[in-house]
């Protein structure tokens, strides 16, 4: 149970992590690891840090369960974080400062997604305390390198005979904050698609009109993508469709140009253009479509226009059909979570398909349920946005609603679960 005093030391423990510099593109790994290991510790969990490539430490913690031949439930979170403009935040984000007026704690990492990591801790912590065993192994991981695709964390971690001892059988990974007082819950999520669209073309005077300059190439092509993201977009305001179920593209940077001391040169077209994109599909999209529209409409060669994948993600199962969790009884998994938090006190929207990217896709792709979940109900939106915040109360009160959860996710029942495990006794 929690106290006064028990609260303003998990509060403390949080702000403590989030003061760890651990955003891209140098995340210092070592010293968060070195800190969740004596959080580990203190709390009686058993720890392994394994270093699936080199430098990028994955930390494994286990809450050894009194029928460990049972599947097991992973509980995921990644410490990396994303890269933040410090000037344009009203409260230093690597400050993790508590506004005592509105009981806020700004941090990048505060949503997205440190907050889970650390109430998945505090959980293990009360329930330890009170005496609660197990019956399945829980094991608690701290995962590197998930904001840029999880390639050496995640992906890896799953290929590994480490991993596959585990014998999972539910994962818990991120969601999202919730506006409204309901939490949101993810079954599964947009494949990620981060491509360059180079263009190359006539260079000239500034003065003259001719076709086929570089810049010219170019922006046909975001003028057409702007016209196919305006088409979804407008699916989502008419709301026929929920975000998750259209495909999103945004433009990340625009890069062309002659550079001078002060600026760039105004009376010279360029012979190279250069656009950043990131695009999201939903699961129900085909991918090899779009794939045609890219090399056919978007980035045609005939326009001396080419694209290079920097990152492309797939959320295909070993079968090749989209990896989605059921979120129903007919997963036996789904009762379990679903009572579990409202038991707690929480209220679970509809299921939803993810707009962004996580870790969770690497599981369902070798066929482990997963569901994203961050309890922060009553939050704006702010990951990877200027002045994340989570307020205190709201991340005391998810402390309480993974104790609920974790308490009934390591129970065995017979609700068909453990029907293999129950054969074999
Ligand atoms: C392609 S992996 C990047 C992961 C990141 N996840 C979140 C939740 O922000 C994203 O969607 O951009
Ligand atoms: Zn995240
Ligand atoms: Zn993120």
């Amino acid at each position: 149970a929690s106290s006064p005093s028990s609260d303003a030391e998990a509060v403390s423990r949080f702000q403590e992590y989030l003061r760890i510099d651990t955003a891209q593109p140098t995340p210092d790994y070592a010293a968060a690891v070195a800190f969740l290991r004596d959080q580990a510790a203190a709390v009686g969990l058993e720890a392994r840090t394994l270093e699936f490539a080199a430098g990028k430490p994955l930390l494994l913690l286990r809450w050894p369960g009194r029928r460990p031949s049972l599947p097991s439930i992973l509980l995921n979170s990644h410490t990396d974080v994303v890269p933040s403009e410090p000037k344009k935040w009203e409260h230093a984000p690597l400050s993790a400062t508590l506004d005592e007026a509105s009981g806020r704690i700004y941090a990048r990492g505060s949503q997205d997604m440190k907050c889970v990591g650390m109430q998945y801790l505090e959980a293990i912590r009360r329930l330890r305390n009170a005496g609660f065993v197990p019956d399945r192994n829980i094991y608690v991981i701290f995962v590197p390198d998930e904001e840029i695709g999880g390639h050496e964390g995640v992906e890896l971690f799953v290929a590994s005979k480490e991993f596959k001892e585990l014998n999972v059988g539910l994962v818990l990974d991120e969601g999202l904050a919730s506006p409204r007082e309901e939490y949101r819950v993810f079954y599964a999520e947009r494949s990620p698609w981060w491509l360059t669209i180079k263009a190359k073309g006539a260079p000239g005077h500034g003065a003259k009109l001719y076709d086929g300059s570089a810049m010219e190439n170019l922006m046909k092509s975001v003028e057409a993508l702007r016209r196919f993201r305006t088409a979804q977009f407008d699916l989502v305001k008419s709301e026929e469709k929920a975000e998750g179920d259209v495909v999103s593209v945004n433009f990340a940077y625009l890069k062309a140009g002659t550079p001078t001391p002060t600026g760039f040169v105004m009376n010279l077209q360029p012979s190279e253009a250069e656009v950043g994109i990131d695009i999201r599909i939903p699961p129900s999209v085909h991918t090899e479509a779009l794939e045609k529209r890219l090399a056919e409409e978007w980035a045609p060669s005939s326009r001396n226009l080419t694209f290079e994948f920097k990152q492309k993600g797939s959320v295909l199962d070993k079968l090749g059909k989209p990896a989605m969790t059921i979120a129903n009884s007919s997963n036996p998994w789904w009762p379990v979570f679903e009572e579990s938090v409202k038991r707690a006190g929480g209220k679970l929207g509809k299921p939803e398909i993810f707009p962004a990217s996580t870790d969770a896709r690497y599981f369902r792709e070798v066929g482990i349920p997963a569901f994203g979940f961050s309890p922060m109900a009553n939050t704006p939106i702010l990951l990877h946005d200027h002045n994340e915040f989570l307020s205190k109360d709201e991340y005391l009160k998810g402390i309480g609603i993974y104790e609920s959860i974790i308490k009934a996710l390591a129970t065995h029942k017979d609700d068909g679960i453990d029907e293999e495990s129950r054969a074999e006794l």
